[in-house]
C-alpha cells in the first residue's frame, strides 16, 4: 500500500470521465456516442451494396452488426461494466488482460466502466468494439467503417494537395542548386505543414467534415505564433548528426520512422515531408507505422496508405501525378515501407511498450529518428495524465525512448507538458479552449542520449 502510494506521487492520475464536465467527459458522453451513431448510419446506408456483394447473407449481416452497434452505444450511455471481447483476434487476449490491469487499478469495489475508467482505455476500447462488431459478422468482416469519410477527406482537400505537390516538386527541380541554408528553412517548412496537417481529424469533429482548404505554404507565417514549443532544430540535428560515410564513402543519410496519424490531408503532408527527406539526403530510408484495423474514425490504414499513393499518381494534374510516381517508385524500390502492428491499436501509454511489445519497441530502436503524428500518438506517449504544464516533456515520456522522437500535434486534448513558467497560465486567460480547439501546436523532441 505504501509503495502504491509513493508510485501515485510520482505519477498523477490519467484523464477519465469521471471528472463531470471535463473535455474527457463530454467526449464520451457527447463526441463518442455520434461517433457510433454515425457508423450505425453508414453500415445502413451500405446494406444494398451488402445485397449486390454477398446477397442475402450481407443483409443478415448488416444487421447482426447494426444490434451489436446499438447494444455497444447503450452500454456506454448507461456507463455499463466494459465487457471482455470474445473475438478471437491477435490481440483479443492482451485486450482482456488489460481489462483486469484496469480492474485491479480500480480496486475490487467498482467494476471496470465508460464513465470511471482512464479516458485513453475507455476510447480505444470503443474503436475495438466496433472492430468486434463488423469481424464477428461474416460475410462483411473487412468492411471499413470509416473509409468513406476519409476518401471524402482527401477529395476535399484536393486544391491544397496540388498546391502541395507543385511546391514539392519546384524545389525538387531545383534541389542541387539550394545551399544548407536554404535547404534547412524548406526542412521547417514542410516540417510545419505536416504538424498542421494534424488539425484535419475526423475524430474531434466526430466524424463531421474536416479537410483543408486553404494553401497550406502561404499559412505557415500566421501559424507560427500558435506554436507554443518549437524543438524543430533539435529534429534538424537529429537528422544531419545521422549523417555517416558508407563503405564507399559517400555521406549516407539515417533511417526516419513515422508513426502516423490521419489519412486524407494530413497523410500527404507526411509523405510529401517524406519525398523531401528522402531527395534532399536526409534520410535513406522512410518506415511509417499505421493501424492495422479502422481508428479513431480517420486513422490511417495499409489499404489508405496505398489508396492515397494510387489516388496521387492517378491525378489528372501533371505536378500531383509526378508527385504520386515518385511515391509509387520509393516504395517499390523499399525506400518506403509501410508496417503495422497491434500495439498501435492497443490502449497501453508508451512507456509500457519496452515491457509489453518488445519486438515493436526494438524495431523502432533501429530508427534515428521517430516523428509521432498527433494528437492521440502526444496522449500515449505522456500517459494521459493530468501531468502540470511545466514538467518537462522527457519526464512525462516516463523512460520511453526507443531513438530520438519528436511529436508533432496540434492540440485537441487537455494535456500539455514542457511549458515555460506562466505559459500554461496566460493560455488560460487569453483563450479557455486553447488545449481542445485544435489552434495550437508543438514540436516537442526528446533524445534518449539526453539527460533525463
Ligand atoms: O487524430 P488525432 O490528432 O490523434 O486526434 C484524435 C482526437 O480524438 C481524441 O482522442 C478525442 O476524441 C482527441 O484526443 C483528438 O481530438
Ligand atoms: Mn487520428
Amino acid at each position: 500500500m505504501a509503495a502504491n502510494q509513493a508510485l501515485r506521487q510520482l505519477v498523477p492520475p490519467s484523464l477519465s470521465a469521471k471528472v463531470e464536465g471535463s473535455f474527457a467527459y463530454l467526449t464520451v458522453r457527447d463526441r463518442l456516442p455520434t461517433i457510433l451513431t454515425r457508423v450505425i448510419d453508414t453500415i445502413h446506408r451500405n446494406k444494398n451494396k451488402f445485397f449486390e456483394e454477398f446477397g442475402e447473407e450481407g443483409v443478415q449481416a448488416e444487421k447482426r452488426t447494426i444490434g451489436f452497434l446499438s447494444k455497444l452505444r447503450n452500454e456506454l450511455l448507461t456507463d455499463k461494466p466494459v465487457l471482455v471481447l470474445c473475438d478471437g483476434l491477435e490481440d483479443t487476449d492482451s485486450w482482456n488482460q488489460y481489462l483486469q490491469r484496469q480492474q485491479r487499478l480500480l480496486g475490487e469495489r467498482d467494476p471496470v466502466s465508460w464513465f470511471k475508467s482512464p479516458w485513453l482505455y475507455i476510447e480505444c476500447y470503443m474503436y475495438r468494439r466496433i472492430q468486434e462488431a463488423i469481424w464477428l459478422n461474416p460475410p462483411i468482416s473487412d468492411f471499413d467503417v470509416f473509409n468513406e469519410s476519409k476518401t471524402q477527406s482527401f477529395f476535399e482537400s484536393q486544391q491544397a494537395v496540388i498546391s502541395l505537390c507543385t511546391y514539392l516538386q519546384g524545389f525538387n527541380r531545383n534541389m542541387d542548386d539550394l545551399s544548407e541554408t536554404q535547404l534547412m528553412e524548406q526542412f521547417h517548412k514542410l516540417l510545419q505543414v505536416s504538424l498542421w496537417g494534424n488539425r484535419c481529424d475526423l475524430s474531434i469533429s466526430a466524424g463531421m467534415e474536416n479537410s483543408q482548404k486553404a494553401s497550406p505554404i502561404d499559412s505557415l507565417s500566421d501559424l507560427k505564433s500558435f506554436i507554443l514549443v518549437d524543438d524543430s532544430n533539435m529534429v534538424w540535428s537529429a537528422l544531419t548528426s545521422a549523417q555517416r560515410p558508407g563503405e564507399d564513402g559517400k555521406i549516407t543519410p539515417g533511417r526516419v520512422d513515422i508513426v502516423l496519424d490521419n489519412a486524407g490531408f494530413e497523410l500527404v503532408t507526411d509523405l510529401v515531408l517524406a519525398n523531401f527527406l528522402v531527395s534532399a539526403g536526409l534520410a535513406r530510408e522512410v518506415r511509417f507505422h499505421g493501424k492495422s484495423i479502422p481508428w479513431f474514425v480517420s486513422d490511417v490504414t495499409s489499404h489508405d496508405f496505398q489508396w492515397t499513393i494510387r489516388q496521387t499518381l492517378a491525378a489528372n494534374h501533371k505536378w500531383m501525378s509526378k508527385t504520386g510516381v515518385q511515391w509509387q517508385s520509393y516504395v517499390r524500390e523499399g525506400v518506403w515501407s509501410y508496417h503495422d502492428h497491434p500495439f498501435w491499436t492497443m490502449p497501453h501509454e508508451y512507456c509500457d511498450m519496452a515491457g509489453d511489445a518488445p519486438d515493436l519497441y526494438a524495431t523502432l530502436q533501429g530508427a534515428d529518428l521517430i516523428l509521432f503524428k498527433g494528437d492521440l500518438n502526444y496522449r500515449k506517449l505522456t500517459g494521459d495524465r493530468e501531468w502540470d504544464h511545466m514538467v518537462p516533456f522527457d519526464r512525462a515520456l516516463r523512460g520511453f525512448g526507443p531513438a530520438p522522437l519528436c511529436s508533432l500535434r496540434t492540440l485537441k486534448a487537455n494535456i500539455q507538458v514542457g511549458l515555460q513558467p506562466g505559459q500554461g497560465e496566460n493560455l488560460n486567460t487569453q483563450d479557455p479552449s486553447w488545449m481542445t480547439s485544435g489552434k495550437y501546436a508543438v514540436v516537442q523532441f526528446s533524445s534518449p542520449h539526453r539527460e533525463q
